[in-house]
């Protein structure tokens, strides 16, 4: 017999989540762009690397788009080191290669993990959001003052309105290509956005993530002054794929990219391809990325000018590190990068 349902018999284990849900003021992302403003000619620099990519993945500008950086920033410090160093070898190899620092603030994870600076910048458990926004803030005006076009993968839906004035370059990660709340953040980005695919490997989901991202919507928000809001946007043109492999199968090869660039094409969307060099393809084995740029950067040479872009995961030291008291120095709390002499040893030889 079912019992009725009463303040006695009802489970309170729901009702008291509820009530132990606590929310913290925030600033809203015109107060923060107002403490940590753009300059009008940084404005317009990235306004100018945005463009370039725009040019890359649209067959205008025949060099390869990198976007190469560590897997996620813990250390601005060392964030900042490391974009000195990819300054100068930027600037060295600009006749071949548009290279764009990863500058990752927010890490979509497979389970539970540290989520990056933004959201537990002393990666204490607690999270501190308003310290994160700040730092990342802080630190994309730093390392955008270097010279550097950065890139970031926008997963929080409200994060790019605090922080995207100053991106030129977005990913769309493989858990959230298939979410229609990215797709529409997408449709309103004004830079260049590259989904990638499944984690499973599929790409169809990347490929209606390119229709709907391009695409207006009229979607939920928050206004700039921190509001509700109805959000209109006009649709974005500037997406592309990225492979990034799944579940244990690679798309890097001359095959898989054949493939991908058929459905791209049979679906009547931009066909640039780029190839993330590490997560899949790499089987999480850093070491392995050096062999996967140099493969996909022969395909390119003998004639597939469908790819435009490698990304490759690079920090100051070699591999990964577990979070502790004695930390490598610009060494990955998350996926394993190559190091700095790789790095740079890599890029001359492409
Ligand atoms: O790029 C980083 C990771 O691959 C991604 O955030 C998922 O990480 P996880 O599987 O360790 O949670
Ligand atoms: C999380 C990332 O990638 P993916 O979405 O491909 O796993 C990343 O590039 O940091």
């Amino acid at each position: 017999m079912n019992m009725p349902l009463n303040a006695e018999t009802l489970d309170s284990e729901p009702l008291n989540r509820s009530q132990h849900r606590q929310e913290t003021r925030l600033p809203t992302a015109l107060e923060l762009r107002g403490r940590f403003p753009v300059s009008e000619s940084l404005a317009w620099e990235i306004a100018g690397y945005r463009e370039q990519i725009r040019r890359v993945l649209h067959g205008e500008d025949n060099r390869t788009l990198i976007v190469i950086g560590p897997c996620s920033i813990h250390d601005e410090e060392a964030a900042l080191d490391y974009g000195r160093k990819l300054k100068a070898l930027a600037d060295e190899v600009s006749d071949r290669f548009l290279i764009v620092m990863r500058a990752y603030l927010e890490k979509p994870r497979t389970t539970v993990g540290w989520k990056g600076l933004l959201y537990d910048p002393e990666r204490t458990g607690r999270g501190d959001l308003k310290q994160g926004l700040e730092r990342s803030r802080r630190l994309l005006l730093g390392l955008s003052e270097l010279g550097l076009p950065l890139a970031t993968e926008a997963l929080g839906p409200f994060m790019m309105d605090y922080l995207g004035d100053l991106v030129s370059w977005t990913a769309i990660g493989a858990r959230t290509t298939e979410s229609q709340i990215h797709r529409e953040m997408v449709s309103g980005l004004p830079m260049p956005v590259g989904f990638k695919n499944g984690t499973d490997g599929s790409i169809g989901v990347a490929i209606n993530a390119m229709k709907s991202g391009a695409h207006p919507h009229h979607h939920m928000g928050i206004s700039h002054c921190g509001s509700p809001a109805m959000i209109s946007t006009p649709g974005n043109p500037d997406t592309h794929l990225v492979l990034r492999g799944g579940r244990g199968i690679t798309n890097y090869d001359e095959l898989s990219i054949a493939r991908a660039v058929e459905e791209l094409e049979k679906a009547g969307v931009n066909s640039a391809v780029m190839v993330d060099c590490s997560h899949d393809n790499a089987r999480k084995q850093a070491e392995r990325q050096q062999e996967i740029a140099r493969e996909v950067m022969a395909q390119k040479d003998k004639g597939n000018s469908h790819i435009k872009g490698l990304m490759l995961e690079s920090f100051l030291a070699f591999g990964r590190q577990d979070d502790g008291d004695d930390l490598i120095y610009g060494c990955s709390l998350t996926d394993p990068c190559l190091g700095w002499e790789q790095t740079e040893a890599l890029i001359r030889s492409l």
